[in-house]
């Protein structure tokens, strides 16, 4: 037999706009992009506290357009990041009897709903549009304007997940004003990343408005701005590397060794709390190694404690520490890659980060830790 090389290419391209109040009856942001009208039917995937919160407004938006819409309900939560929700969710779908291309899914909801809605798509007939409506500030900024779409498997975050964006994401942060105060926090957590490894423009703004930033959920002086900076700068990094081919990543700072921690915590720590303890980390390497200054240090750290983010956790041993690292390794296919500060906006790579280095880091932040911000 002879060889073949089948080679194609698939040009990928999808909308994230802005758009105040998606269910206003007359806001149409949502009906045109999730192809509602008249005798149309959608699965919305949501959880009970955002059904709660928006369930009748939802309803009306689509009995309004004369629309049928099949609600599939979750615990809120990260426990239902799970392989029988994806299936739950899979049977749903066949339930409301959703066509192929022209009957997207619809995800509303926090970066759980928004990842595991999306993996749901990704894999129904090999492929089913999805909309996603992201209504936490880690969804706006974040979870919900990528590609990346996952469940946790197998005791390890984000395990089995695939490279799907939706179609077309309305970000509103009109969704923010109901939004526990703990969870504006976790969002501002991935924010903080972003703006220490790309934008010191924006740490800037963060520290300007940091005051009343949580308790005005965001809607401060400087906020539509920020929101705006930090989803063009995720954006800048995830629209050159999509499916991660390169796995030197400065979105991964704040996650090398928290997808370890945030499973071993369980809910004692968000995701965003997670991240927050990890940049601290690496930061304290990053100072050690002479790549941060004590001025960067001490900003990026007071900034993360006056939001009211953890920057250690009395599950951060030594030994748990090394094993997330071994494990990111892995999952970085065999290198550290480890992103760290160079300054407050930039960044470099490391791969030679040792046990010891992290040991003395976590000793450092802890001592320069608040005592009543200790966890
Ligand atoms: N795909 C990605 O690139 C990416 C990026 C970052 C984070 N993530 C994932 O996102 C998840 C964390 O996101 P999250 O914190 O948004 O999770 P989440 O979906 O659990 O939402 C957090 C909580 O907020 C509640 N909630 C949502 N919207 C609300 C509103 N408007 N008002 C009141 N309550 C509301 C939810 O019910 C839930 O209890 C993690 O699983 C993380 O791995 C994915
Ligand atoms: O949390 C985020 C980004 O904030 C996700 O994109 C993702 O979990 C991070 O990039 C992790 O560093 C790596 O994630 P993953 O490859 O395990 O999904
Ligand atoms: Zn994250």
């Amino acid at each position: 037999m002879t060889g073949w090389t089948v080679r194609c290419q698939q040009d990928v391209t999808y909308r994230i706009s802005g758009s105040a109040d998606v269910f206003a009856p007359g806001n149409d942001a949502l009906a045109e992009a999730a192809g509602i009208r008249a005798g149309t039917t959608s699965l919305l995937v949501l959880d009970r506290t955002v059904d709660a919160l928006y369930g009748k407004r939802i309803d009306s938006y689509f009995a309004g357009r004369g629309a049928r819409s099949v609600k599939y309900t979750l615990d809120p939560g990260e426990r239902v990041k799970t392989a029988d929700s994806l299936l739950d969710i899979a049977r749903a779908a066949d339930q409301a009897g959703i066509k192929r291309r022209s009957e997207p899914i619809i995800a509303i909801g926090g970066g759980v709903v928004t990842d595991l809605a999306g993996l749901v798509a990704s894999l129904y007939r090999r492929g089913t549009p999805f909309v996603r409506v992201p209504t936490t500030l880690i969804g706006l900024v974040d979870a919900a304007i990528g590609a990346k779409t996952a469940i946790n498997h197998n005791g390890h975050k984000n395990r089995l997940g695939t490279y799907f964006p939706a179609s077309h994401t309305l970000l509103d942060p009109v969704f923010l004003r109901t939004l526990p105060a703990r969870h504006v926090r976790n969002g501002i957590a991935e924010i903080v990343k972003i703006a220490v490894m790309k934008d010191a423009g924006l740490f800037a703004l963060v520290e300007a408005d940091c005051a009343d930033l949580v308790d005005a959920r965001v809607a401060t002086t400087h906020g539509q701005e920020i929101i705006e900076r930090s989803v063009t700068a995720m954006l800048g990094e995830l629209e050159t590397n999509l499916w991660e081919h390169e796995l030197k990543r400065v979105a991964d700072f704040g996650h090398t060794f928290s997808p370890h921690l945030e499973m071993c915590a369980g809910a004692d720590l968000l995701h965003g709390e997670a991240v927050a303890v990890d940049m601290a980390l690496c930061c304290a390497v990053a100072h050690a190694r002479g790549l941060l200054d004590d001025e960067s240090l001490r900003r990026i750290l007071t900034l993360l404690q006056r939001i009211g983010l953890p920057t250690e956790h009395r599950a951060c041993t030594s030994a748990m520490l090394a094993g997330a690292l071994a494990d990111t390794v892995r999952h970085r296919d065999g290198h550290q890659h480890l992103p760290l500060p160079t300054g407050i906006g930039s960044a470099t790579f490391v791969e030679d980060v040792t046990s010891a280095e992290i040991s003395a880091a976590l000793a450092t932040v802890r001592r320069l830790q608040p005592v009543a911000a200790s966890r």
